[in-house]
């Protein structure tokens, strides 16, 4: 090994720390998946050579043979990963082993807790990686040399895993990096060839790249006879995995076991897979995808710039990660790859942009994901139920985004509903239909803030009492999705708390007709209202759907919608006033207390229901302080 020059001296970023301290501790019953995190980076390291010597092929030197070796040293207790791929450069070590450079990482680490058991869980959201090392080396060194970079340009970075790291200069004639692993007491196991060997076949078994170990030299064996049972062998490079890309094989001859064992080395996920769908697509483009849903979210799922998880390949050279064209942003917890022969191999970002080819494939792989979806609520009510609590929230976002699948997605949303009045999301779009009154010809949804809010809103009380079901949306992303999912097979979505109330064929004559006589007798008492309340209100009228309350609050039909206009605020924007309608119950006891008032008291008492209304429809006031001042004196006055 040559003298290494200009030994630096760094510290971990807080976050580094953190995280090799999470590994050590929950990965202790799981230490062999360092190997397959080192064999997939080093495959990557290869994949990423590989393209860029698509469009200068003079990267490769003399070493065009990409492969991955592993070398098990008994003596010195070293097993080391050595790849001929891309390499680094001092900057790129300095910032892929010092730090984690994913926005959202410190939070993510705010959330741990101490507990090991619950904070184990959170380290298969965010991927394990090259930090895996630690898990059974007490001491790493990485000797790498970029493809880009002549062999007096070699850095060396050295760390015992404990707060710091070393990084010098070095001499490196090969490019591309060894990962040499000083192992731990504890990890013997994996200085034995056989053990290395049966975890090579487990997870790199169908990487595209071989992967190959050290063969001794084996003397001719002869028999009694002079015969040659086995040959003489040279010592040699021998390649341990198949070096066959999974998905290009026959589906029938895949087993689960090795689509799992597969999700795991594309997706860095140390859990199955909940799904997977592998298909060759035949006819006008010619595709092959390969695609899974996870168990379990990412920790940065809700970042949506975060990185997509299907990968570009062009026949079965890999392109790019995260390629954003492949899969709509609301399906952006999916994994796997898609592999064409229709594209150049020197496609770029920007071609694949605007591309029919790209376009095709979109399309394609979303069908195929929905489609998958829909075959698991359909086959498994229970796994669906967690997909559902795990990523419905992401596919809320689809009606918006996708409008070409809109009803495709609408059949895979889950709601709470007044049929069961519980908080869990598992009542159907179509689960609604089948329950729908007769003469009933929409459904019925409310949006509050929190699921308490919208169940005890006084909007529902008239729907309750006729019987008829209301969805109930609590989440931030609701109102959001209902503005876009205006019709479901051809039945409009009403929200409750909108606009005028027209039950339809629901409501009899008979009611209709008292209807008309009840606004009839209290149109005195509504100009009174409006005299007390003003420019506070945009109108007053008599309600049809209260029955328990004195009044409520409700949203003109073209007016911006209570939750829509909180979602604006809060992502900062301005939002015009909106003034609601006020509508008065004239059969509650307190409305009929206010006639005998004077116009003073009347007008206090209005100012009241009105408040209160808007504090169940709005959970918040402008004023509250008159609001409190009011209610205190009404109290004394009682
Ligand atoms: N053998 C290698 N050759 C070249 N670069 C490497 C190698 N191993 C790691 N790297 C670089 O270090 C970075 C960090 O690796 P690490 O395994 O921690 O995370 P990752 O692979 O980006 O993500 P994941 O969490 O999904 O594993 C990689 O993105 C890559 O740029």
């Amino acid at each position: 090994m040559a003298e290494a020059a200009q030994t630096q001296k760094h510290g971990f970023q807080t976050e580094v720390k953190q995280l090799l301290n999470l590994m050590i501790h929950s990965l202790y019953s799981n230490k062999e998946i360092f190997l397959r995190e080192l064999v997939s980076n080093a495959s990557d390291a290869a994949d990423k050579l590989r393209f860029k010597a698509l469009s200068d092929n003079s990267l490769y030197g003399d070493d065009g043979d990409l492969r991955v070796r592993i070398t098990i040293d008994k003596e010195n207790r070293t097993l080391t990963i050595s790849d001929n791929g891309i390499g680094m450069t001092r900057d790129e070590v300095m910032t892929n082993l010092g730090t984690i450079a994913k926005s959202g990482t410190a939070e993510f680490f705010g959330q741990l807790s101490g507990d090991e058991a619950k904070d184990s869980k959170l380290i298969g959201q965010f991927g394990v990686g090259f930090y895996s090392a630690f898990i059974v080396a007490d001491e790493v060194t990485v000797r790498t040399r970029s493809a880009y970079e002549p062999a007096e340009n070699g850095v060396e970075w050295n760390s015992k895993g404990e707060g710091e790291f070393e990084v010098a200069d070095t001499q490196k004639s090969q490019r591309g990096t060894d990962i040499i692993l000083r192992l731990k007491d504890d990890a013997d196991e994996f200085l034995d060839d056989f053990r290395i060997r049966g975890v090579i076949n487990k997870y790199s078994e169908h990487l595209s790249i071989p992967v190959q170990m050290w063969k001794e030299a084996v003397e001719e064996q002869k028999n009694d006879d002079g015969e040659v049972i086995t040959p003489a062998q040279d010592a040699r490079w021998e390649t341990v995995n198949s070096g066959q890309a999974l998905w290009t094989r026959d589906k029938a001859d895949i087993s689960d076991e090795e689509y799992k064992e597969f999700y795991k080395t594309v997706a860095h996920d140390f859990d199955d897979p909940l799904l997977w769908s592998h298909n060759k697509v035949e006819g006008t483009h010619e595709y092959t995808s390969l695609l899974y849903v996870p168990k379990r979210a990412p920790w940065d799922l809700w970042n949506r710039e975060q990185q997509q998880g299907v990968k570009l390949y062009v026949k079965r050279v890999f392109i790019m990660d995260d390629a954003e064209q492949l899969m709509p942003t609301y399906l952006r917890f999916v994994k796997g790859l898609i592999d064409t022969n229709d594209l150049p191999l020197n496609v770029s970002r920007e071609i694949l942009q605007d591309n029919k080819i790209t376009r095709s494939m979109r399309n394609g792989s979303t069908k195929k994901v929905l489609q998958m979806l829909k075959k698991l609520a359909k086959d498994d009510a229970e796994q669906y139920q967690g997909f559902w609590d795990t990523f419905g929230n992401v596919l809320k976002e689809g009606p918006a985004e996708d409008s070409g699948n809109r009803e495709r997605i609408a059949e895979l949303l889950r709601f709470a509903s007044t049929h069961t009045d519980e908080q869990t999301q598992n009542v159907s779009l179509d689960d609604y239909l089948e329950r729908m009154k007769e003469g009933q010809d929409k459904i019925y949804y409310i949006v509050a803030d929190s699921f308490e809010a919208a169940k005890n809103n006084p909007a529902l009380e008239i729907f309750r009492k006729k019987g008829i079901e209301v969805l109930l949306l609590s989440e931030r992303i609701d109102e959001w999705l209902m503005s876009h999912l205006t019709e479901f097979k051809e039945k409009p979505l009403q929200s409750v708390t909108r606009g005028d109330l027209d039950l339809g064929d629901l409501d009899d004559e008979e009611d209709k007709a008292e209807q008309e006589k009840s606004e009839e007798a209290f149109k005195a008492q509504l100009e009174r209202f409006e005299k007390a309340l003003g420019e506070r209100v945009k109108k007053v009228r008599v309600t049809h759907r209260l029955t328990n309350s004195p009044a409520c609050i409700i949203t003109d039909d073209h007016d911006m919608s209570t939750q829509m206009a909180k979602l604006m605020e809060a992502a900062g924007q301005k939002v015009p006033e909106t003034k609601y309608i006020f509508e008065v119950n004239p059969d509650h006891p307190l409305v009929v207390k206010m006639q005998g008032k004077n116009d003073e008291e009347f007008a206090e008492w209005a100012q009241v229901l009105l408040d209160q209304a808007t504090l169940a429809e709005r959970g918040n006031l402008k004023d509250p302080a008159s609001f409190v001042a009011r209610l205190n004196k009404l109290m004394l006055n009682a």
